[in-house]
Formats: structure tokens, C-alpha cells, sequence
């Protein structure tokens, strides 16, 4: 597919050199590139086919309408081809990237309201002619707003990684729908009513909160909360007094567009016409000024990501959880929500209070809190719930392994470690601290190694030529920026055209079971080691984005999006509770991390394993000696914050262990006395002896003692052994179940259509 521009780009990977990663989303990592025909600096978003599961037809005509984008305020591509597993969108590149990541590094409490109302007029001109050429772009938001050093405006993600979630089915009634929660019109919230352009005037008003404020509201609650709270409260907006800041007008404006009935928000023509928007400055003066002073954008991406990493470092700390979740998908501005509405509301109604939510923070033990996943998600068995979370359970199984690594000290190795590793080597290498934008220009001084990128096998370009620096003396690589880099396995690549497409379906075919590949994928062969760092609050990186961010769906008026016809290939959940799910494709990590995630003992002898008794995490101390450190926490590299709460929960740990084997003992002795002097005997310790007697009934007897304890502890460890087993049990029958509710369910479809 040619490029629409002035001039034409070609489809040749090899004539693009990826430099810098600048920013990822849910299944997209954008790089900074050079056009080596033109030696001309580009974006060129490389979206992981693997992590989409749409008719690839539809991508190709999706690129194709996004090609013929003409307008100054929407992101238009200049090509796209399929390189392997990847999609590769050649943009421009908007240097200072999303207004989203410039909050974060400069403007954590958003931005004052001259450079708001023009980021916002520009985005309004850019909807509006999306609206007026038939599309809805479904995925407004600030991180979506891409702004060019010299002040330029743009309006991004549109068609290319919207497009990959919409599938033809969407032209069907459907009730899935891709999106941001925080943004999302209450009329997308709600199945069967339907929505249309007005879902993006609502999207509209929230970035201008979120512009306001440095952060969406509601973006601290987990999802349903979100969702809730979207559809039940009074919608949110610009406050009287807190904001007192901003014009009467701009408030105004705002209220306009989160008018919860659709038909009474302004189309974006009219919200142009607003007195807010009268004295707008270019943009040139109001927006270019913001990043004056700041480092080159990749330099401040690449803080970002080790700031998140030691945030998700951080957060595997039980204790916060759930904001946390909630936090970092915000944070990191990504929009890869699926989830089957009518599932999310049954889920949202036993979120009920902000206590419950609490409940679950406070259990402080991911083990119990995995567990109630369970229990919640076996309410539902039989209701198929849809909520597609894949990479988030994997996640979580990943989280839970590292844990059990962690206090094990063993060296048994996790499909996670590596990138625990990398990570922990990142944060290592750059104190968090030096995260921070005042330091963000020492990143520059990193430079990379070109061997790198074919160590880590990821992509090189085939020409070597040496390129004059293009855009300033700001152009210097970080020397981890290529390990993000996709890789090209073999370069099957070309213009984006139906047999290239259609070659690729195939995998399409298979790609649940290149999922788990995915996972378990060596560490050299990782295409985004840092988008798939565990954590809990990642992307929800979904099997199926199969409907929804594109804003080139037809306009619909309201009546369409109802039923889900794609249940079959969602994979049968297991379990859920918030974004935690494990799925039927998790069912071989489910065996290799055992249910309740208690190592089972091996013939090694597992040092770690659950208390059947007290319900905390035993740790045999011969095993585990404390002197020596936890090899896969890298002590060295690891600053002290993080490494500070492991060792908490170690020590902690250990004085439970402690403090029952003393209760074990005194309970043992009491209950000897009682024998003895049932017996009119007087015990071995109350005999007046000798001291030599006495010390050798005394060593006698906790030998007894420590006999009884292993024998304690090995009926505990057979107890917890089978109770792992009757879990599995138990799952196996709710599998079962699930795919005879599916069975049924298909059964009546057919007759419905028949
Ligand atoms: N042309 C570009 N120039 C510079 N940076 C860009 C460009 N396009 C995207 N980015 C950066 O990359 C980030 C991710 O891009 P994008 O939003 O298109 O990916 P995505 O996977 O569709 O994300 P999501 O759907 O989660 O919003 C953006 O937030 C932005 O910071």
C-alpha cells in the first residue's frame, strides 16, 4: 500500500533504520525511524499482530482508509506492511509525543489553560472531521494527542491499532467494545443502547479533565469501579471552587460535553463555535513552550518506563495492590481494555463498596487473594464470563512464581525471571531517583551498541550507511532502546495487500497456542521485553481486541453492539476478579505453578511451602540460609526500596516460622507435663538429678521434640499437598462444567438459527 503523502514510502523494512523506542500501548511499541531513501526521521508504530485477533482483512482496509487521511490535526500513515508477526505503520514523527507523557515528566498537575485550549481546539478540528468523514475514533484520550516541536497538534492512534481491534463483525450487533474506562461515554458503558460519534465529544470532555487535572477522573479506581461509577454517578466535571483556576467558559464547556445523554452533547462542529475556543492561541505560542527545556523525547520515555518498572517493582508488594493496578494502567496510557459488557457489569455489581475493595487490599497475601479470584469466578462458571485478560493472568502466575522464587533463594528458573532480571538490571543501573526529568538529560549520555540488536536477535537494518545527525544534537540512542526493537524473524515483508495478509492468517489461525509461546519465549528472543514486564498493572494484552478503538467505524446510530457473537473464540475462564483471569490457555501454567500456587514438595525437597495451619508461607531455614542473598532479586542492582519490602516479608515470615515452632514446643512440653503428672510421675525436667542427667534427658527430650515437629510439619505439607490436589479437582470439574455451559449454549444458538 502506497503512501498517500507528497511522496512515496516503500514497503521494504530494509529501507527503515528503527532508532528509539518512543512509546508503546497495548499491543504497539512506535520507534523513531529513518526513511534511509530520504534520510527523513518517521514514526513507525510496529503493532504486534500476535496480541490482535481480527480479520486481517479488515486491518489492510483500515491501514488503506487511514492512508487517505488528509487533514493537519490527525496522524495520517505514510504505508504499512505486514514484517512477520508485525504490522509496521510508517507515520511522521511528532517529536514531543503524547500530551499524556508530557504531563507525567513536567506536568504532573496538568497543564495551565491557554495550552489546554489549544491542544483541545486542535483536537476538536481533528474530530471534527473524522465525525464528518464517518468515523468515530473511540480512543480520545491525552495520550492519544501527539504534539511536534513546533507546537503542532495531532490527533493519533487512529485506524491503525483501532483498526486491528474491529473486526467485519462489527458491521454486526455486538456487545464487546475496546476502550479506556475512564473515557468511555456511559452509552458505551451500556450494552444494547448503542452509541455513535457523541461517545467521542464524552471521550472529549474527560481529556480536558484530565488536561486540567494531570490524570482522568476516576483513573484511581480498578475498572468496574470505573464503570460504575461512569454509569451511576452525576458526571464528572470541572468543580466551581477546587478549580477556580479556569475560566468560567472553559467549565462550560466541558459540562457540555459529559451530558450523559448522547443527543444532548454538541457535535464537534458546534463545540468549535464555543466561547471557550474564541481566543485560542496557535498553538505555535500556547503549546511549544511546554517543552522548552525538556530532554529528547526518547530520553524521557525511557525514564518513564524505568520509573514504571520501579513502580511495578514496588507495587508486587501485596499491600498496594488494587490502586495500584489501576494506577499504572493509567500511567502508562493504555487503552487495551476488551471485556464483554454485560460480564463486566455482573462483576462491577459485587464491586460494591470501596470496603470490599479494600478487603481484598488488606488480605495482603496474593495467594489468599488468587484464591478468591477463584471462588468469585466459580459464581459464574457456567456464565461465561469474557473478561479477556490473558497477559494479566500470566502475569500474575509469572508475579507469583517470582514471589515463591524470591523466598525460596533457589535458583529455580520462571518464565519470568529474565525479565525480572532486565528490569531489576534497569533499576539497577539508573537509581530511581535519577528517573526523575531534572536528571532525565543524563539518560542521553547512554549511547548504544550496535551489536545489540543482533545479540538480542531483534531487528538490524540491512544498510550500514552512516547517517549525519538528522534532527539535532538530541539524537543520541539509549543504549538499552534496541532490546525494545521488534524483531524480524525473516523479513516477509511488503506492501500491506491482501496476499500478504492473507499468508499471515494462517497464524491468526493459531495464535492461542503462540500466546503461551509468547510467554515462554527465551529471553533473546523477546520483542518488548519492557511492555511485557510482570506486573500487575500492565496492558491487558487481549487474544481478542476484536471490536471497538477504531475510528473508522461507520457512524452507527444507536441499536447496534449487542450481542456477542464471538464467544467461541474467547478462551473458557477459569477464574476472574478484576483483571486477574486465568484461562483455559493457562491451564499448563496452571500445572506448572500449582493451584494456590504452593509449590508442591519435589524429591529435592521445595524449601517453600504453605502453612495448612497458620496460612502463611513456611520457610525451612536450613534451606534457606539467611546470609545468603536471593540470587534472582540481584541484591547488587536492586536500590534498597525495592528490595527493602522483600526482606520484610522474609523476616516476617520467618518470625510466624519462628513463633510457631515455640508454641509447637511449649504446647509439647505442657502436654508432656500433663502426662507425667497424670501419672504421679514427675516429668524428666522436674527430676532433681544431676546437672549431667538433667542435660542429657533435657537433649533427649528435644530431640523428641524436634521429632514430633517434623512429623508436624510433614502431616502439614501431606495436608497442603491434598489440598492442592482437591483444587485441582475442583478446577477440573468447573472446566468441565464451562465447556458443557458452552456446549449447551452453542446448542441453542443452532436451533436459534436453524
Ligand atoms: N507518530 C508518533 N510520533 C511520536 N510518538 C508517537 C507517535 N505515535 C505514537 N506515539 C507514542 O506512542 C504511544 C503509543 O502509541 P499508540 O497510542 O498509537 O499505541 P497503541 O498500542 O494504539 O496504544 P493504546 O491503544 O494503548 O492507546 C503514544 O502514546 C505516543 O506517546
Amino acid at each position: 500500500m502506497g503512501g498517500g503523502g507528497p511522496r512515496n514510502y516503500s514497503a521494504n523494512p530494509n529501507d527503515y533504520k528503527l532508532l528509539e523506542e518512543v512509546g508503546y500501548g497495548a499491543s504497539a511499541t512506535v520507534y523513531r525511524a529513518i526513511y534511509l531513501p530520504y534520510n527523513e526521521v518517521i514514526a513507525v508504530k510496529c503493532l504486534d499482530l500476535d496480541r490482535c485477533n481480527s480479520n486481517l482483512d479488515d486491518i489492510r482496509r483500515e491501514a488503506q482508509t487511514m492512508s487517505l487521511i488528509d487533514h493537519p490535526n490527525v496522524i495520517k500513515s505514510f504505508c504499512s506492511f505486514v514484517v512477520e508477526n508485525y504490522l509496521w505503520v510508517v507515520m511522521p514523527f511528532m517529536a514531543e509525543g503524547s500530551c499524556l507523557h508530557l504531563m507525567k515528566i513536567a506536568y504532573p498537575d496538568g497543564f495551565e489553560e491557554s495550552a489546554i485550549c489549544s491542544m483541545l481546539k486542535e483536537t476538536l478540528k481533528a474530530l471534527e472531521y473524522l465525525h464528518r468523514h464517518g468515523h468515530i475514533h473511540r480512543d480520545v484520550k491525552a495520550g492519544n494527542i501527539l504534539l511536534d516541536t513546533n507546537g503542532a497538534v495531532k490527533l493519533g492512534d487512529f485506524g491503525v491499532s483501532a483498526c486491528m481491534f474491529d473486526s467485519g463483525d462489527r458491521q454486526r450487533s455486538r456487545n464487546t467494545f475496546v476502550g479506556t474506562p475512564c473515557w468511555m461515554a456511559p452509552e458505551v458503558l451500556q450494552p444494547g443502547t448503542g452509541y455513535d460519534f457523541k461517545a467521542d465529544i464524552w471521550s472529549f470532555g474527560i481529556t480536558a479533565l484530565e488536561l486540567a487535572h494531570g490524570h482522568a477522573p476516576f483513573s484511581k479506581y480498578p475498572p468496574m469501579k470505573v464503570l460504575l461509577m461512569t454509569i451511576q454517578n452525576a458526571p464528572p466535571g470541572l468543580d466551581y471552587d477546587r478549580d477556580k483556576k479556569f475560566s468560567k467558559s472553559f467549565k462550560e464547556m466541558v459540562a457540555m460535553c459529559l451530558v450523559k445523554d448522547q443527543t444532548k452533547r454538541p457535535t464537534a462542529e458546534k463545540l468549535l463555535k464555543h466561547s471557550f475556543f474564541k481566543y485560542a492561541k496557535p498553538p505555535e505560542l500556547s503549546v511549544k513552550k511546554l517543552f522548552a527545556d525538556l530532554p529528547p523525547l526518547w530520553n524521557r520515555v525511557k525514564a518513564l518506563q524505568l520509573k514504571d518498572a520501579a513502580q511495578l517493582a514496588l507495587k508486587r508488594m501485596p499491600s498496594s495492590e488494587q490502586e495500584a493496578l489501576s494506577q499504572s494502567e493509567y500511567q502508562r496510557g493504555v487503552s487495551a481494555w476488551n471485556f464483554d459488557l454485560e460480564d463486566l457489569k455482573l462483576q462491577a455489581s459485587l464491586v460494591q463498596d470501596d470496603d470490599e475493595i479494600q478487603e481484598i487490599k488488606e488480605e495482603d497475601d496474593t495467594i489468599k487473594a488468587y484464591m478468591n479470584y477463584k471462588v468469585f469466578a466459580s459464581l459464574f462458571c457456567g456464565a461465561l464470563v469474557n473478561f479477556q485478560v490473558t497477559q494479566i493472568s500470566l502475569e500474575l502466575f509469572s508475579y507469583l512464581q517470582e514471589k515463591s522464587v524470591a523466598l525460596q533463594y533457589a535458583g529455580k528458573s520462571t518464565p519470568r525471571k529474565d525479565s525480572i532480571a532486565s528490569e531489576q538490571e534497569s533499576i539497577g543501573e539508573v537509581p530511581v531517583a535519577e528517573y526523575e526529568i531534572k536528571k532525565g538529560k543524563d539518560l542521553e549520555s547512554s549511547t548504544p551498541d550496535s551489536d545489540h540488536w543482533e545479540k538480542n536477535g531483534l531487528k538490524k537494518n540491512a544498510s550500514k550507511t552512516e547517517l549525519p545527525p538528522l534532527t539535532s544534537d538530541r539524537d543520541v540512542l539509549p543504549a538499552k532502546s534496541r532490546t525494545q526493537t521488534p524483531k524480524a524473524r525473516q523479513s516477509q515483508s511488503g506492501p500491506l495487500m491482501a496476499g500478504a495478509v492473507l499468508s499471515h492468517s494462517a497464524s491468526e489461525r493459531v495464535r492461542s497456542s503462540e500466546r503461551s509461546e509468547i510467554e515462554n519465549q527465551q529471553p533473546g528472543d523477546k520483542a518488548h521485553p519492557v511492555r511485557r514486564a510482570p506486573s500487575f498493572s500492565g496492558p491487558l494484552m487481549l487474544p481478542n481486541r476484536a471490536s471497538g478503538n477504531s475510528l473508522s467505524a461507520p457512524i452507527k446510530s444507536s441499536g447496534g453492539f449487542k450481542d456477542s457473537l464471538d464467544d467461541k473464540s474467547k478462551p473458557n475462564l477459569v477464574q476472574i476478579k478484576g483483571r486477574f483471569s486465568v484461562t483455559s490457555e493457562n491451564v499448563d501454567l496452571v500445572k506448572d505453578i500449582p493451584l494456590c500456587t504452593v509449590p508442591r514438595r519435589s524429591s529435592q525437597g521445595s524449601p517453600l511451602r504453605k502453612s495448612a495451619s497458620v496460612g502463611e508461607w513456611l520457610v525451612e531455614s536450613k534451606q534457606m540460609p539467611p546470609s545468603q542473598p536471593p540470587k534472582e532479586l540481584g541484591v547488587n542492582n536492586v536500590p534498597a526500596s525495592v528490595l527493602m519490602p522483600h526482606l520484610q516479608n522474609l523476616f516476617q515470615q520467618t518470625s510466624i516460622q519462628q513463633d510457631l515452632i515455640v508454641n509447637l514446643l511449649s504446647s509439647l512440653q505442657l502436654s508432656e507435663a500433663g502426662d507425667s503428672s497424670q501419672n504421679g510421675k514427675l516429668s524428666p525436667l522436674q527430676r532433681p538429678e544431676s546437672n549431667g542427667i538433667v542435660e542429657a534427658a533435657v537433649s533427649e527430650r528435644e530431640k523428641l521434640l524436634l521429632v514430633k515437629i517434623s512429623e508436624l510439619q510433614a502431616r502439614m505439607i501431606n495436608l497442603t499437598d491434598e489440598l492442592t490436589a482437591e483444587k485441582l479437582k475442583y478446577w477440573q470439574l468447573q472446566q468441565r462444567l464451562n465447556a458443557m455451559s458452552s456446549c449447551g449454549e452453542d446448542g441453542d444458538r443452532r436451533e436459534l438459527e436453524s
